[in-house]
């Protein structure tokens, strides 16, 4: 490929169908588009409707939408994570790997510079004959790479990886904080079970990253150096960082019915819980989930997705709650704009799975945090923002991973309440890091990673 200047340089970006994916790679696409770089965007048709408000360049950014195909074992119509349950991802990769030959002719016909992807492993099959450089971007933080999806894991179909072999990091991890507890090995056992057709979830992420020209992460030195040089040397690649990489503007405005219900309370005053794009409760954590908002006295805004036995949010609340709450909790079971409810003077604390993209969306707001990871990369994130960074807190479970709605209340309590020191704390060290992870801070990653992109195509 040609040498090319940011005008007349093109970035494909395919990545995996789910919210979670999709929505950081679309900010990547915003900054890239924002130096002048063309995108075109490939994505599942449905998700073109749900990320369009997120296009903050269309006349940069193009979605091209492909078809998702029925899979037997997909649910009729889902086309991303978003739509079914986790424990189905399996067939959803199916389904993506089904869209090959649409990706390919895209790629083919619009001959961009370089495709930033994810999960797809086939994407530099597909690449390199054209000449075209690949980049592996990925989205959870380096941690959940490093401890699990690297080479030294060396896990194969014939023999899983067992809750022992991971409650030991692979051999030469540098972290010895941000690791999981003994029995929290059990979240990833999930890396050996099929994901696609014919490949384990461990052998399709590392194929994604063995076959790449370079590896590229959402994150920055500050906070994951020794694990991106980690991820480095083990795959002997290149590794670019985009830093955290969150859009400054927002086109949308909340939707009047939050503001106008949030703008009820005192600043600082309402907790805001949310658990991502994906992640669904049993109905009885969901019910204490819910009572422990109820202990805390403090107005509520909680956004989640009906359990699973349940077909709307009202039919599974706790008996006689609503009554109970009503005026100062309020239960959604759609969608809401995270960025937006997190940014409004009336949320003072963050109640969240702590996903990555929660955990930056945290970090870069005022509210104080408290964090319940539920799958294996959710863990690590905890682990950097309770542990490492020491801005958040992390709800104490029961043994049998159980959360008590009493351990919540003191969760929330123990960052929410005036005197305590615990909260001054987090609220300290919270601030530094906004300060740091400051406008300028993110903008010079985001020229670094143009530049070693740019090199890359040279
Ligand atoms: O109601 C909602 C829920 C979520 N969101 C947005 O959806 C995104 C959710 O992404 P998260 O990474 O936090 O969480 P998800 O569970 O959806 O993602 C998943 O895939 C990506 C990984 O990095 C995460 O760690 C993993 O949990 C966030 O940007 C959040 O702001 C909303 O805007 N409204
Ligand atoms: O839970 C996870 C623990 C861990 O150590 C690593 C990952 O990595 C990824 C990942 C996915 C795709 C990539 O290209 C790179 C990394 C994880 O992603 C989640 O996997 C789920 C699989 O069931 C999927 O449903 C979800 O949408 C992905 O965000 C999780 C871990």
């Amino acid at each position: 490929m040609a040498k090319a200047n940011s005008s007349d340089f093109h970035v494909l970006m395919f990545s995996w169908f789910a919210i979670g994916h999709m929505t950081p790679f679309l900010h990547l696409a915003n900054k890239l588009a924002e130096k002048g770089h063309r995108i075109t965007f490939v994505l599942p048709r449905k998700a073109v409707s749900q990320l369009e408000h997120l296009n903050l360049y269309p006349d940069f950014i193009s979605f091209h939408p492909v078809t998702v195909p029925s899979v037997t074992g997909l649910p009729p119509g889902a086309e991303t994570a978003s739509d079914i349950p986790i424990f189905l991802s399996h067939f959803l990769s199916i389904a993506m790997d089904r869209t090959r030959d649409q990706v390919e002719n895209v790629i083919s016909s619009v001959k961009p510079n370089l495709v930033l992807y994810d999960t797809a492993h086939w994407i530099p099959e597909i690449a390199k004959p054209l000449g075209i450089k690949t980049v592996c971007y990925n989205v959870v933080c380096a941690a959940a790479i490093a401890i699990v999806l690297v080479p030294a894991r060396n896990a194969t179909r014939e023999r899983p990886i067992t809750a022992a072999e991971l409650a030991v990091p692979p051999p030469g991890y540098p972290s010895s904080s941000v690791v999981l507890r003994s029995h929290e090995g059990q979240s990833l056992l999930f890396v050996t079970n099929p994901f696609g057709e014919g490949l384990t979830f461990y052998e399709r992420i590392t194929k994604a990253m063995k076959n790449c020209d370079a590896i590229s992460m959402r994150t920055c030195h500050e906070i994951e150096a020794k694990l991106c040089d980690y991820i480095g040397s083990q795959y002997e690649k290149p590794v670019l960082l985009t830093g955290p990489v969150l859009p400054e503007e927002s086109k949308s405005v909340l939707d009047e019915r939050w503001g106008r219900w949030l703008a009820g309370f005192e600043p600082g005053s309402v907790v805001y819980c949310a658990f991502g794009s994906q992640f669904i409760f049993e109905k009885p954590q969901f019910q204490e989930l819910l009572l422990g908002f109820e202990l805390t006295g403090l107005p509520f805004f909680v956004a989640l997705k009906p359990p699973l036995e349940a077909a709307t949010i009202e039919e599974a609340l706790p008996e006689g709650f609503e009554e109970r709450v009503k005026g100062r909790g309020v239960v959604w079971g759609g969608w809401v704009q995270q960025p937006l409810v997190l940014a409004h003077p009336s949320v003072g604390c963050f109640v969240s799975h702590c996903g990555f993209g929660s955990m930056w969306e945290s970090l870069m707001s005022d509210c104080q945090i408290v964090l319940f990871p539920q799958l294996g990369d959710q863990i690590l994130n905890t682990r950097l923002m309770a542990d490492e960074l020491k801005v958040a807190v992390e709800v104490k479970r029961e043994e049998n991973g159980w959360l008590s709605k009493e351990n919540l209340r003191e969760a929330i309590k123990s960052v929410m309440d005036k005197d305590s020191e615990v909260g001054k704390l987090a609220k300290e060290n919270h601030k530094k890091w906004r300060d740091t992870i400051n406008p300028e801070f993110t903008n010079d990653y985001i020229d670094k990673f143009i530049q070693r992109m740019h090199e890359l195509v040279e």
